[in-house]
């Protein structure tokens, strides 16, 4: 004879670090709603994480320059951690793979998990994924990211991203550095240069988050555009890394990774 078990799994716990953000208080909600997450904390600017609530999962939306401190935390009590700040640069991500391994497990037994996310909404994934596959069969690329104006830091971490995900594709295949005759640009209005890809950042009143890619022939030109209109747009990924992190020991750079996009 079978048996059938009526035993439900527990609700993940899930603690939201910068809950006072545009971004943080849209988790907030996100999490409070969602099937099977119970919020177990909500932190902000100046509060003492402690033990995050005996949180499973933390979510941290913060500032730059607060991030590394507040994921080490987490890592250091065996807290999964959901990234959405930027600024992780390659050196920042290197301190944080040397915290892992020196990291206790998770209150589950398991490695601990941290996913470094760019960017959440799956239009802007799918974009960057289009953009690497396009972009050693043209001769040009560049991408333009235009956002709000209150955002701190510049580039944007997901025109970063892509310009690293380009470089590699055209360095992979042996493309020649993208044509270029400027010589003379005192103000810098070619952009910066991420990964051999100029970067252009647009900040204006009105706007949330979007980013062009502009690949470039002789005598055609492909744009790839994401708009996020609405931080609702950055929720469904930012569930989803929830529900997958503890799954996924060590450091992830990218959601495309937990989602099958790569
Ligand atoms: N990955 C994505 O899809 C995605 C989407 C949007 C924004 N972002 C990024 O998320 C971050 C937050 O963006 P935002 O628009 O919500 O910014 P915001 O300025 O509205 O919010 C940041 C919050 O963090 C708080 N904070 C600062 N230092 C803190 C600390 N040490 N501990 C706890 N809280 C602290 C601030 O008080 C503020 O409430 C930025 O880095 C932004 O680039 C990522
Ligand atoms: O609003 C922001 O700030 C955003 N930050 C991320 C980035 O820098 O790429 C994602 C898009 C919105």
């Amino acid at each position: 004879m079978t048996e059938t078990s009526t035993q439900t799994s527990r609700p993940l716990l899930v603690a939201v670090i910068g809950a006072g953000g545009r971004m943080g208080s849209e988790a907030v909600r996100a999490v409070e709603e969602a099937d099977g997450m119970t919020l177990v904390g909500a932190y902000g600017s100046g509060d003492d994480l402690g033990d995050l609530g005996g949180a499973d999962v933390a979510i941290e939306l913060t500032v730059p320059d607060a991030s590394p401190g507040n994921v080490a935390h987490c890592v250091e009590r065996g807290v999964h951690v959901v990234v959405g700040t930027t600024g992780w640069d390659a050196e920042r991500l290197e301190a944080l793979r040397g915290r892992l391994a020196d990291a206790p497990p998770s209150r589950s037994g398991s490695g601990v998990g941290v996913l470094v996310a760019p960017n959440f909404a799956i239009g802007a994934l799918l974009m960057m994924s289009f953009a690497a596959k396009a972009a050693p069969f043209f001769e040009s690329v560049e991408v333009i990211e235009l956002h709000h104006p209150a955002k701190v830091d510049a580039p944007s971490g997901t025109a970063a991203r892509t310009a690293a995900m380009i470089g590699a594709a055209r360095s992979e295949a042996g493309c020649a550095p993208v044509p270029d005759a400027t010589t003379h640009d005192p103000d810098g209005a070619r952009g910066a240069r991420v990964d051999g890809v100029n970067v252009h950042s647009v900040r204006l009143r009105g706007l949330t988050a979007h980013q062009e890619v502009l690949l470039g022939n002789a005598g055609e030109m492909l744009t790839l555009r994401h708009d996020s209109f609405d931080r609702s747009s950055f929720m469904p990924g930012v569930l989803a890394a929830v529900r997958a992190v503890a799954d996924h020991p060590g450091v992830t750079v990218g959601l495309e990774h937990y989602l099958g996009i790569a």
